[in-house]
């Protein structure tokens, strides 16, 4: 039997979605990420928790090796008015990390979950 994707091992659409509605309740509460005023300004508003969940969701299904479906800004332009730096970035792989663990993700998922996010460290990260 082929092996299954980490989509799939990570529950597809519906696991995926479940993580995500936690994770981004979490980052807009996290006072260290949201340190950073322009950050605050997109995570403060409560209005923008539904959206964001949705391409954080899609962008997570596809780096997963699920189904192309993430329409959103690439990691570059979705990150370079922010000026989020290596501390910024910390604090959100951290949340991450937390809501892997506070759902019980396997161990083997959760690492190659966060490989995934360390990869992208360099395109997240653009302060000066
Ligand atoms: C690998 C790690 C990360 C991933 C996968 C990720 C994913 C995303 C995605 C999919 C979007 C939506 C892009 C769009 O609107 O088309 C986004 C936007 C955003 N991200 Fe990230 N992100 C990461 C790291 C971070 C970090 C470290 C921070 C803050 C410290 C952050 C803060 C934001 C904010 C504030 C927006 C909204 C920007 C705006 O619409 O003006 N992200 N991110």
């Amino acid at each position: 039997m082929a092996e299954q994707s980490l989509y799939e091992r990570l529950g597809g659409v519906y696991g995926i979605a479940g993580a995500v509605d936690v994770l981004v309740d979490r980052l807009f509460a996290n006072a260290k990420v949201n340190a950073n005023d322009n950050v605050k300004a997109h995570h403060g508003d409560p209005a923008n928790a539904p959206g964001y969940k949705f391409l954080v969701t899609a962008w997570s299904i596809e780096a997963a090796g699920g189904p192309k479906c993430y329409f959103g800004d690439d990691m570059v332009k979705a990150h370079d008015h922010l000026a989020i730096d290596e501390p910024g970035f910390d604090a959100v792989s951290m949340e991450i990390a937390a809501t892997l663990s506070y759902l019980g993700v396997p161990d083997a998922e959760h690492r190659e979950f966060m490989d995934i996010i360390e990869s992208y460290r360099g395109q997240v990260v653009q302060a000066a």
